[in-house]
This record gives C-alpha cells, sequence and structure tokens, in this order.
C-alpha cells in the first residue's frame, strides 16, 4: 500500500509538539527519518543510548501515520518478568489461571487501530522474544488459556539501548526476531554528537520550569551554557534536564542560572575541547529560532505581518522558517 509521507513542515510541527527539541544537522535528519517512514505501517527499530528521545521519536512516529487517532500504548519490557509478559501482551481468558476471574485484555488488544510502543526490547528474556516473533509472523495472537485467535491491529515500534546486531552476534537475541523488527531502523544520535541542540534543548527546558512552577523566564550565564555545550553527557538528553532542573531550583532571585558546584558536566571525566566556532553556530541557532518563534506568536503566525515586524523581506524571512523547520500553522489562532 502506497502511503502518504506528511510535509517537513508537518513532521517538524509534530516533532514539536511531542516534545522533540533541536536545530542540529542530526536533528533535522531524525526529523526526516521519522517523516519518511511515519506513514508506512512497517515495525520500525528506534536505536539509540538511553535519554536520546526514543520514546518521544515513537510518539512523533505515532502522530505522524494514518493511525494517530487511535491509541498509543507503551509497554516497558525492562519492568515487565518474563512469566508475565505474553499475559499483559495478550491478555488472558477467564480461568487461565486461579486468579483469573474474567476475560482480560492485552496491550495489543487496547492498542488496537494505533501504535505499540516496545520499549527495552533488548531486555527480552528467550521465551518472550520467541512469543514476540510469532505474534509478529502473524499478526494475530491468542489471550492466554483462550481459544479464539483474534488478528492483531496494531503497528509495532520497539525501542532499544543496546545494539540488537550485536545481541545477535553475540548470542542473546534472536536473528529472525531482529529482522522482523527492524523493517525500518532509525538510529538517535547521543547529546555529545548533536551539541548544537544544547542551547536550544536548555531554552525550552527552562521555559517548561517557569511555566511549571510559575516564576519569570530564566536563563544560564554565558559560562554556564558554554560548559553545557562542552559537557559529554553519558545519561544525554535525560542527564541535561536534571541538570538544568537542579540549577532551577537552586539559583535564588532574578540574575542568571549558573551551574551548582560538582554536578552534573562540571563533574564529568573529560569534558570536551572547547568549540568556539560550533558553540557560536549552535547559540546563534537557538537564538534565532527563539527569536522568530516570539515574532510569529505576536503576529499571530501571520507571515507577512511577521515579517515586516522583524524588518525583513517576506521570502526571506519564509526561508528563515523553513531553515528552522518552524511552521506558521503553529502561530495561528484555532
Ligand atoms: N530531542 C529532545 N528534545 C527534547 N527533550 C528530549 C529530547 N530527547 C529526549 N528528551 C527528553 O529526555 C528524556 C528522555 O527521553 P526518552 O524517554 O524519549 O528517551 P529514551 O531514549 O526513550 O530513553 P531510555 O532508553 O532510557 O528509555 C525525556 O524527559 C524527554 O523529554
Amino acid at each position: 500500500m502506497l502511503a502518504s509521507i506528511p510535509s517537513p513542515l508537518e513532521a517538524q510541527a509534530v516533532c514539536e509538539r511531542v516534545g522533540l527539541v533541536g536545530c542540529s544537522a542530526a536533528y533535522r535528519d531524525l526529523v526526516d527519518a521519522l517523516r519518511r517512514c511515519a506513514g508506512l505501517d512497517a515495525t520500525v527499530l528506534l536505536e539509540g543510548a538511553t535519554g536520546t528521545g526514543k520514546e518521544l521519536a515513537a510518539r512523533a512516529l505515532h502522530y505522524l501515520g494514518r493511525r494517530r487517532g487511535g491509541p498509543f500504548v507503551p509497554v516497558d519490557c525492562g519492568a515487565l518478568p518474563e512469566t508475565l509478559f505474553e499475559g499483559e501482551l495478550f491478555g488472558h481468558a477467564r480461568g487461565a489461571f486461579t486468579d483469573a476471574r474474567r476475560d482480560m485484555h492485552g496491550l495489543v488488544a487496547q492498542a488496537r487501530g494505533g501504535t505499540l510502543f516496545i520499549d527495552e526490547i533488548h531486555t527480552l528474556a528467550p521465551r518472550s522474544q520467541a512469543a514476540l516473533l510469532r505474534f509478529l509472523q502473524d499478526h494475530r495472537f491468542r489471550p492466554l488459556g483462550g481459544e479464539q485467535w483474534v488478528e492483531a491491529d496494531v503497528r509495532v515500534v520497539a525501542a532499544a539501548n543496546r545494539s540488537l546486531e550485536q545481541g545477535v552476534r553475540e548470542g542473546w537475541f534472536r536473528g529472525d526476531l531482529y529482522f522482523r523488527l527492524n523493517v525500518v531502523g532509525v538510529r538517535l544520535s547521543t547529546l555529545a554528537e548533536r551539541a548544537e541542540d544544547v542551547p536550544m534543548l536548555v531554552h525550552a527546558m527552562l521555559a517548561r520550569l517557569a511555566a511549571h512552577y510559575g516564576v519569570a523566564p530564566r536563563a544560564f550565564d554565558a559560562a554556564a551554557l558554554a560548559q553545557l555545550c562542552s559537557a559529554p553527557w553519558p545519561g544525554n538528553v535525560r542527564e541535561l534536564e536534571n541538570v538544568v532542573h537542579r540549577s532551577f531550583l537552586q539559583c535564588d532571585g532574578e540574575g542568571p542560572l549558573t551551574l551548582p558546584g560538582g554536578t552534573g558536566p562540571a563533574a564529568a571525566p573529560a569534558p570536551a575541547p572547547l568549540d568556539y566556532n560550533g558553540e557560536r553556530a549552535a547559540l546563534l541557532c537557538a537564538f534565532e529560532a527563539a527569536y522568530l518563534r516570539r515574532i510569529l506568536t505576536a503576529a499571530h503566525g501571520n507571515v507577512t505581518q511577521a515579517a515586516r515586524l522583524a524588518g525583513k523581506e517576506r521570502r526571506l524571512f519564509g526561508r528563515m522558517l523553513k531553515r528552522q523547520g518552524i511552521a506558521r500553522a503553529d502561530f495561528q489562532d484555532r
């Protein structure tokens, strides 16, 4: 079946709506990869280190695809003991075991018409891998203790923070299951690989924190921001979020935020060398995006008016929006 591919602007808007933030080439490549496979119903495997945004990417895939009107149901394999996996996924029939007093739908049934997001799939025990493979091959399942097979109506998106290909080589992940999952593979970059995104991420995090705590927006001083840009971030965006949150809570007053001593990147083992040009470009990119958003907000998404406010020619302003992947529709009154 030929699927319709969302436009780049639509993809950018959906990614922003689910909370994905960035302006680096790696970020734009990710949005483009999600855009291209969103319309297909094929299984997608998202691979990337912890905290790189795999769950957000899975949500973006869901809301970009034709199943967006259905549910998005996550299942965390890391939190599920092997003995519960099949029951959680496929449900059970009344009487399947001592406590099964009535039929219970599993997560596949709950995700009907939508997306089943199987997170931490690299932690699946061999028995659960076999059950999942059967399900992916047949597109149907039988609740535990049940007699009827049920046709599944879900798209499967899986995520792993270890390489499954390596798992196949080392013998802890089934090759046949890997090939079923990896119909389309998308790799998420580490934060160190896309350090240009740090200022924009920090800006978005601080805006969210200010709104959450009901206080005026705050910003880091230049030294702190430079330090955040050059830290190695082994825990990726999640770790950056923790450091920003701690700084936000620990800095009193209304001046610029500083990094609490001995925390986060300051305590990291080997800071990357300062990349002046990279950081300058990243700061300018984040500044430009924030500026364009402010102006579009003021102009209620009207590009001609926004260009006039910015003192720019409309075509040039439009090109700046496109380069930043900003959709004017997001700023129009609904
Ligand atoms: N590009 C991004 N923009 C904004 N926030 C992000 C981005 N990537 C990750 N985050 C934030 O970082 C945190 C971790 O993201 P997420 O849970 O999607 O990562 P993950 O790769 O699924 O992690 P894990 O493998 O540990 O489950 C979340 O709070 C999320 O909002």
